[in-house]
């Protein structure tokens, strides 16, 4: 016991010296946002945070690898962001959504976030300034893209900001300790798909599954019915006081989906790795395509994406593309794929990649 005392003295000076430093540093902060604010520039620098994770990263010699640094910069960046100018965030909800759990990643524990019905939503917020920030899903790597939010890109007057991988990870939530109470469990379809081999292996068939339009629902339908269950996502089991059994508990650990961070004008300085985004609205003619694809290759660019979307004009059958390749629009090639190709291109951003 004497020893424990002694370790957790340890770590009180430890704690204490770090307040200090996160003190001093948001008194940094806040000097940075004033300057900000006099050049009317922007807060959120996600090339900047990319290049101090870089930075941590080389130096850690302890046990703080490239996930856990992450981990606790992203909030200090996010609470020193709120220090420099407390902003809103919208995202699809709700709340308790994946959405959310993303939203909250980049955001922290401190913003003040909107859950809002559908993405047409979050991008109105975002087009019309009413919200500087929003957060929508663009595509799963098992379920592929998300239509709704390419239409919206063509659609609406917004950029994009940032790019957030994150893995779908299920948490298996009840008020009950013992899963042999269990009677009732609730789930979105999707989840329930996705969590088949934990079910099979945790219940028999004296157990009722019951869909419903989203997980943060089923945390609450959980919470308020005797012997019941959830499957959801950690920050709706959190929001609801629901206290987790298992983590983890989806089939394939491979499954991710892609957020977007969007703002409106918004123009991110270079990193050392960016991406662009850009929709192309080609001729209707042989070759259309071909040619436009060229000009990417003669300049060596390399695409990572491409998607097409019908452009929804009554009569007709023309296409949007939504094309995203290495690069940003400070570099000379790109900018000159984007402005020679003026009508047809809409630029939508250049950011940090990081899938
Ligand atoms: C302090 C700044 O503003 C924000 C906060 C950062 C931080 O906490 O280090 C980094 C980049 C910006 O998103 C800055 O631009 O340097």
């Amino acid at each position: 016991m004497e020893l424990l005392h002694e370790l957790r003295q340890k770590i009180d000076n430890f704690d204490d010296q770090l307040l200090e430093l996160l003190n001093e540093r948001m008194k940094v902060v806040k000097a940075v946002g004033e300057l900000k604010n006099q050049e009317k520039s922007i807060i959120y620098r996600p090339e900047r945070e990319k290049s101090i994770i870089d930075r941590l990263e080389t130096q850690s010699q302890g046990a703080l690898n490239r996930t856990a640094i992450e981990a606790i910069f992203q909030e200090i960046f996010a609470v020193s962001r709120n220090i420099e100018l407390p902003e809103k965030v919208c995202y699809l909800g709700p709340e308790g959504s994946f959405t959310h759990q993303a939203a909250e990643s980049r955001f922290g524990g401190m913003s003040e976030y909107i859950p809002l019905r559908n993405i047409r939503s979050v991008f109105d917020n975002v087009e019309t300034g009413r919200v500087r920030f929003g957060v929508v899903p663009i595509e799963n790597n098992q379920e592929g893209s998300v239509a709704e939010t390419i239409d919206m890109l063509c659609e609406k007057d917004v950029k994009i900001v940032a790019e957030l991988p994150m893995p779908i990870q299920f948490s298996f939530a009840s008020l009950e300790d013992n899963t042999k109470n269990i009677e009732t469990i609730y789930s979105k379809d999707i989840a329930f798909r996705q969590c088949r081999e934990f079910l099979q292996d945790y219940f028999g068939e004296h157990v009722r599954f019951i869909e419903v339009s989203s997980t943060s629902k089923a945390a609450k339908l959980a919470l308020q019915n005797p012997n019941s269950a959830a499957i959801c996502s950690h920050i709706a089991a959190k929001l609801y006081g629901l206290p987790i059994l298992f983590d983890n508990i989806e089939d394939s650990k491979d499954n991710v989906t892609r957020f977007l961070i969007l703002a409106k004008d918004f123009v991110n300085q270079k990193s050392n790795e960016d991406k662009t985004s850009i929709l192309a609205k080609l001729p209707d003619e042989p070759g259309g395509l071909v040619a436009f694809l060229q000009e990417f290759s003669e300049r060596g660019i390399n695409l990572t994406k491409i998607e097409s979307r019908p452009a929804r004009i009554k009569d007709s059958f023309k296409y949007w593309f939504l094309i995203d390749f290495d690069g940003h629009y400070h570099d000379a090639p790109v900018r000159e794929v984007i402005d020679q190709n003026p009508g047809t291109v809409t630029f939508l951003g250049s950011y940090v990649k990081l899938c």
